[in-house]
């Protein structure tokens, strides 16, 4: 297996070059020139989320994941009790930060992982917190989603923290904005057909992850679902929920993906980003794209990785796919927030969160 993946992951560097061509098991495209050859790269992209549903994206304007990973490592090295005080209510009961933040690893599950979430609506407003809107004593869903981001204490021996989280964001997002032109291409609408989803206050989400390993823990600490033959998983199954996700999984492996009911390794490539589309885009599809199932394996050392999932406004109508059907879905959402936060207090992360009793549909 170690020779076929080594194999791959140079053809892979030698094609990154060469864009829009398959790219061991799945295809590329090169962002810079998808600006020169929309048309062309729609089809790539197509072909890719009809079949495998993944693919990379390469030559990422200012994209260098080297940076971006030194600001992951460091703000995962911060003592815990640091990373406590930015950590969601749900975790530590008297910090105000309902729904970004720090989330700490969970011991006892499939899912082992600590991850710090950012969101689009700037830094943690305590005025507007205070003034937050609620129905029974519990929080309207539509101020949790706008929450604004906590940041760890300014620190003189790495100042560029978040100023680095913000340029990523504003680069992950350009190019979910690039890569939704090129999907509307592919559907046969005007490029800018999809925009209107993402007009204001997108409800994206930028988390940096960190894995620690668990192959040195006894069985009994390893929970059953956190196996698979011989493998030791840390992300369980699952696919995404949203739009679109763009992956930095810096030069680690442990991803997988599954085509025909096989797990396959997604290799690492230098500078890339990986990306999949989630359920609800697959619905807005009519069906056509797949959102592919995915997890991660422990590597039997620290794994860190950067997803970005570049999902639409609070208001956004998820009520029809892009050719103007009806979409029945279970508790007939019809505006993509309510939807995301009924979705998302479903998760284990969430389950002590409260997400407040006011559905708006
Ligand atoms: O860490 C990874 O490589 C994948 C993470 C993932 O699938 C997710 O956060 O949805
Ligand atoms: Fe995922």
């Amino acid at each position: 297996m170690e020779t076929q993946n080594g194999d791959v992951i140079l053809q892979n560097s030698e094609k990154s070059q060469n864009s829009m061509k398959r790219n061991g098991p799945l295809e590329t495209i090169d962002l810079a020139a998808a600006l020169e050859t929309p048309k062309d790269a729609a089809k790539v992209i197509s072909r890719a989320l009809e079949n495998e549903g993944f693919l990379y994206i390469v030559n990422i304007p200012d994209f260098e994941s080297a940076e971006l990973l030194k600001a992951t490592k460091w703000f995962f090295n911060l003592p815990l009790n640091e990373k406590m005080t930015l950590a969601r209510k749900a975790f530590e009961p008297e910090n105000v930060n309902t729904f970004r933040g720090y989330n700490p690893v969970i011991p006892g599950g499939h899912s082992y992982k600590e991850a710090f979430e950012i969101g689009m609506f700037g830094d943690f407003d305590y005025d507007k917190h205070k003034k937050k809107t609620y129905i029974d004593s519990r929080p309207l869903m539509r101020d949790i989603a706008m929450e604004g981001n906590v940041w760890p204490d300014y620190d003189p021996q790495y100042p560029k923290f978040k100023d680095t989280i913000i340029k990523y964001c504003d680069i992950y997002r350009k190019t979910g904005e690039q890569v939704l032109q090129l999907i509307a291409l592919s559907l046969g609408l005007e490029k800018t057909a999809l925009d209107h989803l993402f007009q204001s206050n997108i409800l994206a989400m930028f988390r940096l992850l960190h894995y620690p390993s668990r192959v040195n823990f006894s069985r009994s600490e390893i929970p059953d679902e956190a196996i698979d033959g011989d493998e030791l998983i840390t992300t369980g199954a699952h696919a995404d929920s949203s739009y679109i996700t763009l992956l930095a999984t810096f030069d680690n492996w442990g991803l997988q993906m599954q085509q025909k009911g096989v797990w396959i390794d997604v290799p690492p490539i230098k500078d890339s980003l990986l990306m999949n589309i989630g359920a609800l885009m697959s619905e807005l599809v009519g069906g056509r794209f797949r959102a592919t199932i995915h997890r991660v394996v422990d590597l039997g050392k620290d794994r860190f990785s950067a997803p970005f999932f570049y999902s639409p406004s609070f208001d956004a109508d998820i009520s029809k796919t892009y050719d103007g059907k009806d979409i029945e879905r279970p508790g007939q959402y019809k505006k993509y927030g309510p939807w995301m936060l009924k979705r998302t207090s479903q998760f284990k992360e969430y389950s002590s969160t409260d997400f407040g009793v006011y559905l708006e549909k």
